[in-house]
């Protein structure tokens, strides 16, 4: 089906979640059923998932996000196990089996640690198993957080050497402006270099669930494109998408890889 071997799969909060909360189970099984069929296919996928604050503040019934990092981590701890649970049920009505990789920042600067979490990924990838990655949001602090998940997707993409990087966004794809606020804002297809005129087109989430809009997906760009690994950013809203991107079609924007990995 596809060329690209390895691939990771990141998925933001909006794509997750409904406004009301809640999570959005028909994209989650979407997703769950588009991933499986990658892994039988034999394709290695890494999936990168926020949601834990998100669902977490829906499971409690809270109105919104708490303000402060406490709470925000407290929420993500009831979230992140119901997260892994529906996707848990998800994966093994199609068949495959999943594993939760809860990652900081210090993790990956430590080469000790380094070592024993790119050796996790790929026993459990040999194994056939799907690594669902997020932050550890519980111990994470200013100092050691990624902070978003779209940098961390970046840094997972480099530690396994994926071929690819999936952005899964609430938006088709970067545009040359923020379409939240320009209606006459067009989308860019395909982008080769990460310019300083990109980084200052990009705004700043789209909406409450959401965190670090365009800017920390170029920030992420930058980094898989010098890596060697190809990024896309895709609406989320059609995980089938996914497809059409791995069979080398034009959807969503297209960073592409400055070297060989
Ligand atoms: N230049 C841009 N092109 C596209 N989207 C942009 C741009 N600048 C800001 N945005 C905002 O970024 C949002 C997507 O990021 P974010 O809110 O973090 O959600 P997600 O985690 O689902 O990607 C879009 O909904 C959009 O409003
Ligand atoms: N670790 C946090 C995710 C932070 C984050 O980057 O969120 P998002 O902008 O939805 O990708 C969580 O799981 O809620």
């Amino acid at each position: 089906m596809t060329d690209k071997k390895r691939v990771v799969i990141k998925v933001g909060t909006s794509t997750l979640t409904y406004e009301t909360g809640k999570i959005n189970l028909r994209r989650i099984e979407l997703l769950s059923q588009v991933i499986s069929d990658l892994n039988h296919s034999g394709c290695e996928v890494v999936l990168v998932s926020s949601g834990a604050i998100g669902v977490g503040v829906g499971k409690l019934g809270f109105a919104k996000r708490p303000d402060n990092t406490r709470g925000k981590q407290a929420a993500s701890a009831v979230g992140q196990s119901e997260l892994m649970s529906m996707y848990g049920k998800f994966f093994a009505e199609y068949g495959c089996q999943v594993a939760q990789i809860l990652l900081t920042k210090n993790v990956l600067e430590d080469n000790e640690r380094r070592t024993n979490a790119v050796n996790a990924f790929r026993t459990l990838l040999d194994w056939h198993v799907i690594p669902i990655v997020n932050e550890n949001d519980v111990i994470s602090t200013a100092e050691i957080e990624f902070g978003d998940n779209d940098t961390l997707s970046a840094v997972v993409a480099r530690l396994i050497g994926a071929d690819l990087l999936i952005i899964l966004s609430d938006i088709d794809g970067l545009f040359d402006k923020d379409p939240a606020s320009h209606s006459d804002a067009k989308l860019i297809p395909v982008v080769e270099t990460v310019t300083e005129e990109l980084m200052q087109s990009a705004g700043g989430a789209g909406s409450a669930r959401g965190t670090g809009g365009m800017v920390t997906k170029l920030i992420a760009a930058k980094g898989a494109m010098e890596a060697g690994v190809e990024m896309v950013i895709l609406n989320g809203r059609n995980p089938k998408a996914i497809y059409d991107c791995l069979d080398g079609k034009a959807v969503g924007t297209r960073f592409v890889a400055k070297t060989a990995k």
